[in-house]
């Protein structure tokens, strides 16, 4: 049946204005001034923002990490992702070597189908090129539309891959139309650094952070920048934590480089205290890389303002902290690393940015979605509203106050991270390809609704300046 959403202040990455909107057969068909429509069901917005719904380009559901298994899987977390506004996941297919890159596909859309309440694609991890490898990626990208791969600097012995496979990886992605995305971090130095604490008996969840020192995710961070220099490819930094990472990026684009940055609302939000909690609390605050110094703060948010960083994603990867977390009790180095942020990353990313003027709320929209559909080849069917597009909003009222807490939270999860943190703003509806998923803040959506999405070949156009001024500047770096 076709939908009315009247009255609401339509909000995209470039506008801000009164409309409504009509929906019919899961599509956004009309936009105007006082649209009428007999048979549709209305929606009033008076009041409120509509937002294109939230693209979350960072999650890990149903994941085995650090000897057991994410606590949210695609129905547990894509239900809290629509709770909290966002319409579309991007998670993270990880794959092993030795095996067919498709096996791992199938095994992670066996994960997802009749699970996910919102629709959902899959970055493809490469943890080795070989003959197989390359004789089955063009059709990754180009056929199954898994058109960003993943390759991580750390986690020595269980993800890590070397530089020669980063490099093969960006010139793979290059010539097939993908986007790369780093973990960046130096694997090697921190697994001494690591050994060096526990031979000291510094075994407390601190000690996760000072083995992983900011400088080495910078130096990771300006390798990973160069490599892509020289394979002329294009690059997507995930979870930058600090000065130095931004620093690297902010180089590397001022030369022409085709490369981008996450960095998420943790970061944004808790700083390396956190980790020094009594009673082995701190394990809660375990992310890699690790939560920084305070100051580091302010950098990603101005990062974020002025455009050295593009995107934030939640880098949802839910342990609990009885049963999981306290794996790592004695020994800092087996907490599982992650935390849940899924609900709340769209919510904080408004209260505590256009809320308190740190960004615009046309930055707001960039960031939170419109600016991971065109990086993910989305665009403009997700991450804006435009007539043809998919109908995936969120009614959001601003004017709500609410108090972020694990007792009303609704990810699979016995804590959260901002315990307590007061916020301004809330979705109040959402609508995913025009069906109601949320609906005045109750969830009536269906586990299997939602759909993998084929995505489209990476474009540098998407990079817009970048790439025009390494042409003009460079001429490029011949590929090799
Ligand atoms: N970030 C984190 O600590 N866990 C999830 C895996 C990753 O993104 O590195
Ligand atoms: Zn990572
Ligand atoms: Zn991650």
């Amino acid at each position: 049946m076709a939908k009315l959403i009247k009255n609401g202040t339509i909000v995209t990455a470039t506008d801000q204005y009164q409309g409504d909107i009509l929906i019919e057969n899961g599509v956004i068909t009309q936009i105007g001034l006082n649209l009428t429509r007999k048979d549709a069901v209305i929606v009033d917005a008076k009041g409120k923002y509509v937002f294109p719904g939230g693209i979350d380009p960072h999650t890990h559901l149903d994941m085995p990490f650090g000897g057991t298994v994410t606590a949210d899987n695609f129905e547990t977390g894509t239900r809290a992702a629509a709770f909290g506004g966002t319409t579309m996941v991007i998670d993270f297919c990880l794959t092993n070597k030795g095996k067919p890159l498709s096996q791992s596909v199938e095994t992670w859309h066996q994960k997802a189908a009749g699970k996910a309440v919102i629709d959902y694609s899959f970055h493809l991890m490469i943890a080795e090129i070989n003959d197989e490898v390359l004789a089955e990626l063009p059709a990754m990208i180009q056929e199954e539309g898994i058109t960003s791969l993943k390759v991580f600097m750390a986690y020595k012995n269980v993800f890590q891959a070397d530089d020669g496979t980063l490099y093969r990886t960006l010139l793979e992605a290059k010539k097939h139309g993908a986007l790369v995305m780093v973990h960046a971090e130096n694997g090697d130095v921190i697994e001494y650094l690591i050994s060096q604490a526990l031979e000291a008996g510094q075994t407390d969840p601190i000690y996760h952070a000072l083995t992983r020192p900011s400088l080495i995710e910078g130096e990771a961070t300006g390798r990973a920048a160069k490599l892509t220099d020289l394979a002329n490819s294009q690059l997507y930094v995930v979870h930058v934590t600090c000065e130095e990472a931004v620093q690297q990026i902010t180089e590397a684009r001022n030369r022409g480089v085709d490369i981008w940055g996450e960095t998420c609302p943790q970061y944004l939000m808790l700083d390396q205290t956190y980790l020094e909690k009594p009673d082995f609390e701190g394990a809660k605050y375990v992310w890699s890389p690790p939560l920084r110094p305070k100051f580091h703060q302010d950098v990603l948010w101005n990062a974020l303002k002025t455009g050295q960083l593009q995107t934030v994603g939640s880098d949802q990867c839910s342990f609990n902290f009885i049963g999981q977390k306290d794996l790592g009790l004695g020994d800092f180095s087996k907490i599982p690393n992650g935390g849940p942020c899924i609900e709340d990353r769209f919510s904080i990313l408004y209260s505590e940015g256009v809320g308190k003027g740190r960004i615009t709320i046309n930055q707001f929209v960039d960031i939170i979605a419109t600016r991971s559909a065109k990086l993910f080849g989305l665009f403009p069917k997700k991450g804006t509203i435009a007539v043809g597009g998919d109908a995936d909003l969120v009614i959001f009222d601003p004017t709500v106050k609410r108090t972020i807490s694990v007792e009303t939270h609704h990810m699979n999860v016995d804590y959260n991270p901002f315990e307590g943190l007061e916020i301004k703003g809330e979705p109040v509806t959402v609508l995913s390809r025009g069906e109601f998923v949320i609906l005045d803040k109750q969830f009536v959506g269906e586990a299997g609704n939602g759909q993998f999405v084929k995505r489209r070949t990476y474009v540098s156009s998407a990079s817009g300046e970048a790439v025009s001024k390494k042409e003009t500047i460079r001429g490029g770096v011949p590929n090799v």
